[in-house]
């Protein structure tokens, strides 16, 4: 398998462009179509590269912000006694992560933009990944005109052209507080106004961009963390072993912070393990061969449309001792890793259109994961049983759980919420010429480590 991959990984694959993101929800963008090894794609792909993801520690306060909050959301939702819905929690934490750095805006969590946000996200993502005759079949793409496609298409892409317009249109508003730290757009308009690119940057490459950002930043670093939860539910023990080496290196500090994940060996062993399990993009980006190459001993002849199925490179038993066992053990002490250069672990892809966004992507999913393991004791829901969890996954570019993960929190972690309500509440009552709202009260709560 290893050699197979490798040749596969030889090959000149580029990715087709008829599915790349930025094509289909197009921006009327012929010049965006660029030819994968055009010094044009290199220079945009460095550009990303370089000042976009390469500064990881640059987005760490959004992301331990963001995280602080859904945390602070949990355990509001443990006085209640309410059951944790972690697959719309663990949504709303990575769009909001991806919406600061991308564009430096954090919607309401309940709000009408955050609505509106979360509508596109959902429409671009199943125009993405819905099946289309001209993508397949060209010579019948005439279907599409008629089942409709095309005329969602457009739709969803002038809806999306609108919100991107509006933000941009925001950032260049000379009366606009200058922000602290530059976003991704901000970084493309001054890149755009200081010429610092070699060839014309145009609004529309940097709305590409943009939604490149947006639509592979998010669902990808949700369903790590759901997938990481779901395998470590149905592994009692690897759960238990995953707390106690958080808590043993957190003690009473209250919070999981960057600086402290290094010291987490077997919590990232643990989300090695998701990726080869539950790799979050199975086919990677569609490739097309440049000419006609052999892989395995198969010809493969020049524009044939390929998929490098990473799923099943993970599962691979001449890989993989018992592979479809979850064995986090299997990474503690072993060299392999996910950046690309061990092919039979490939979650980020390899080569030259490997995930820019992937030391980001796994800073968010470590930094949730530790978390979440760090401050609450996760139970089934009531009448759920392990067994219950499935790996079922809805049709698309990103294995989603079809199920959406709700999860009770422990019985003890409830009652030691409301004990110290109780406490407080008796605290507070004293200096009755307080003026307090209940919520407020919450909210102190939740900055107190539990
Ligand atoms: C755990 C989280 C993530 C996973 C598993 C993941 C996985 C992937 C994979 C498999 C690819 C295709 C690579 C290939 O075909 O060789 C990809 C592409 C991409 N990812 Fe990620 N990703 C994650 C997070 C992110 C984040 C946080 C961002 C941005 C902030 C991002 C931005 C991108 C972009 C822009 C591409 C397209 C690159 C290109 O076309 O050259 N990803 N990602």
């Amino acid at each position: 398998m290893a050699e197979a991959v490798m040749k596969t990984h030889d090959l000149d694959f580029c990715s087709r462009p008829s599915l790349c993101g930025a094509r289909r929800l197009s921006y009327n963008a012929s010049d965006l179509s660029f030819s994968p090894y055009s010094d044009y794609w290199r220079e945009m792909r460095k550009l990303c590269v370089v000042h976009l993801f390469s500064r990881v520690q640059k987005y760490s306060p959004i992301q331990e912000d963001e995280v602080a909050r859904l945390v602070q959301k949990i355990c509001r939702l443990s006085i209640d006694s309410k059951p944790v819905n972690l697959s719309e929690a663990m949504m709303c934490l990575s769009s909001s992560i991806i919406c600061r750095v991308d564009f430096g805006k954090r919607y309401d969590d309940e709000g009408a933009e955050r609505s509106r946000f979360d509508g596109l996200l959902k429409e671009s993502e199943a125009m993405l990944s819905c099946f289309s005759f001209s993508d397949y079949f060209p010579f019948m793409g005439w279907i599409d005109r008629f089942t409709g496609f095309f005329s969602r298409l457009e739709k969803t892409s002038k809806e999306l052209d609108i919100f991107y317009q509006q933000l941009i249109n925001e950032h260049l508003d000379p009366n606009r507080q200058k922000p602290e730290q530059e976003d991704i757009l901000d970084v493309l308009l001054r890149i755009q106004k200081d010429r610092d690119f070699p060839f014309d940057l145009t609004i529309d490459h940097i709305k590409a961009i943009l939604m490149d950002v947006f639509i592979a930043g998010t669902d990808t670093t949700a369903a790590t963390v759901i997938w990481a939860m779901c395998f470590l539910m149905k592994n009692p023990k690897c759960l238990k072993k995953t707390q106690a080496e958080v808590r043993d290196l957190i003690g009473t500090k209250g919070f999981v912070n960057e600086e402290d994940i290094q010291g987490l060996t077997y919590l990232k062993a643990v989300i090695k393990e998701t990726f080869r399990l539950q790799t979050t993009v199975p086919l990677l980006v569609p490739r097309e061969t440049l000419r006609t190459c052999s892989v395995g001993g198969y010809q493969v002849p020049a524009k044939t449309l390929v998929y490098v199925n990473a799923w099943a490179i993970g599962r691979d038993p001449e890989a993989w001792e018992n592979p479809e066992e979850f064995s986090p053990e299997r990474f503690i002490g072993s060299s392999i890793d996910y950046k690309g250069l061990n092919f039979e672990l490939i979650p980020f892809g390899a080569g030259r259109r490997v995930c820019p966004g992937m030391h980001m992507g796994v800073a968010a999913v470590e930094l949730a994961l530790a978390n979440l393991l760090y401050k609450f004791d996760w139970e089934m829901s009531t009448g759920m049983n392990k067994k219950d969890i499935d790996f079922d996954v809805v049709p698309g570019l990103t294995t989603q759980k079809k199920m959406l993960l709700s999860l009770s929190l422990g019985r003890l972690m409830i009652k030691h919420c409301t004990v110290m309500v109780i406490n407080l509440l008796l605290n507070l009552s004293s200096l009755y010429f307080l003026q307090f709202e209940p919520h407020s009260i919450i909210m102190l709560i939740n900055t107190m480590h539990v």
